[in-house]
């Protein structure tokens, strides 16, 4: 009996730790965000920034695309290219381009299509000839959905120093109609913020490859882009790549804004699920430690460990506990707007009760189906992150 007092009881100041660490984690992040990111640059002589060249990955088209498109052809940056890489040569996307082109005259664009089988990871056949058309050393990856500001790319050379690698942007949400739009801001304003500023602070691998500027040399070195066909999570590989070589990898200081046109919640969910289970095989300890990171489950556990150790209401400590967390997350997103938040407090608390429930579901389905589909393709993922593409039987 004694034994099995003692044993709850180191279970319950076990739990007590994990609330505090969560709590460290918290404020950690919302400090070094403050001091990371929206950082300005006045001192920087811009005309002796080294050239880019900028691969855009294009799939299908989404009412966003043009504007998106645009913002790369007015960027504020000395030199660069933009080569555009569309999958298929029927493709809507190339009518877009081409447009653009024909407005910009003066930037320097360039298309390829069809791409290159290198690999299993399509995205990376579609940039393979393009990369091998790069002509300058520091080689930009740019999803489709992707705006930029005006200075974005001085930012990140700015953040590529002699012992840098790879800079790359942590993800975030444009301000577009509707809930889905609100909803996937609160996913990436807040667990996803906090983890990765954290993970960046502590010098963990989690680049995520929506929008990253790298030294072409080391990646060269490492096999070019080619090598890394044979992943899914080819970002996480690459960045792998540059630390494994001694490089830092670095999160620069603007946001990387994502707008893509197409947007739902079944969408957004079906995303997150594919991602976490590219985590899940990549760094098999967030299976364990993802859950205990969240506000529900951390807060459930150690309502029952207070409770066991000061006798203190369970409940009145998920309360107090979740208003807390809420309000460390609703100081970031502000943080991350800087300025206001683009929808109602009303709407913002809705979002954040079904985030963190949504969150949980999510990552509860990402065990459960282990099979990744990503744009209509099939994959398995392999221990060690290699991939196998599923084809499924056509009937007629
Ligand atoms: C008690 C502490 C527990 C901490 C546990 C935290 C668990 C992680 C929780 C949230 C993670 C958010 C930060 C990581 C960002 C990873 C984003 C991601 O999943 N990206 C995958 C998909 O990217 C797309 O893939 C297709 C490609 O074409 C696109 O271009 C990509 O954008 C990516 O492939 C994933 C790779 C593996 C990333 C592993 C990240 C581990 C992060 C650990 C963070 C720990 C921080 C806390 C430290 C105390
Ligand atoms: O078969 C594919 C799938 C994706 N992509 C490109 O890869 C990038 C990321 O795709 P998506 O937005 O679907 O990935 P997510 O960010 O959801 O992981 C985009 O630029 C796509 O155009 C590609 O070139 N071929």
């Amino acid at each position: 009996m004694e034994s099995l007092e003692l044993t709850l009881l180191g279970l319950a100041i076990l739990l007590m730790i994990v609330w505090c660490v969560n709590w460290c984690m918290h404020l950690s992040a919302l400090i070094y965000g403050k001091w990371r990111l929206h950082r300005q640059h006045p001192d920087v002589v811009v005309e002796e920034l080294p050239g880019i060249s900028i691969l855009k990955p294009l799939v299908g088209i989404d009412p966003n695309l043009f504007e998106n498109l645009e913002t790369f052809f007015n960027m504020k940056y000395p030199a660069y290219e933009l080569l555009f890489c569309i999958q298929d040569e029927f493709d809507a996307s190339r009518m877009i381009v081409q447009s653009l082109m024909d407005k910009y005259p003066a930037v320097d664009a360039k298309m390829f299509l069809g791409g290159k089988n290198v690999g299993i990871n399509p995205k990376i056949n579609n940039m393979a000839i393009g990369y091998e058309a790069a002509k300058f050393d520091l080689v930009m990856i740019s999803d489709s959905g992707i705006k930029m500001n005006e200075d974005t790319l001085i930012d990140m050379a700015v953040h590529m120093t002699s012992k840098v690698g790879l800079v790359h942007q942590m993800p975030y949400i444009c301000t577009r109609k509707g809930f889905a739009s609100n909803l996937e801001k609160m996913y990436f304003g807040s667990q996803h913020a906090k983890c990765y500023l954290l993970a960046d602070l502590m010098r963990i691998n989690c680049a995520t490859g929506m929008s990253v500027l790298m030294r072409k040399s080391v990646l060269d070195e490492a096999g070019g882009l080619k090598a890394f066909g044979q992943y899914l999570a080819e970002d996480f590989f690459m960045a792998q790549a540059f630390l494994d070589r001694g490089w830092r990898v670095i999160c620069c200081s603007r946001l990387a804004l994502q707008n893509s046109g197409t947007y739902s919640i079944s969408h957004h969910h079906r995303r997150i699920c594919r991602w976490m289970k590219l985590r899940n095989a990549m760094v098999p300890t967030t299976v364990l430690f993802e859950p205990l990171s969240l506000c529900m489950p951390v807060g459930i556990i150690t309502a029952w460990a207070v409770n066991y150790i000061f006798d203190i209401s369970p409940l009145t400590f998920l309360l107090v506990h979740t208003l807390i967390w809420f309000l460390l997350d609703y100081t970031r997103m502000k943080h991350l707007e800087h300025g206001s938040i683009p929808f109602s407090k009303f709407d913002f608390v809705v979002c954040w009760f079904i985030n963190e429930i949504g969150y949980m579901l999510l990552l509860l389905q990402s065990h459960l189906e282990p099979a990744i589909t990503w744009r209509g393709r099939h994959f398995k993922l392999k221990w060690g992150g290699v991939v196998e593409e599923i084809y499924t039987k056509q009937t007629v």
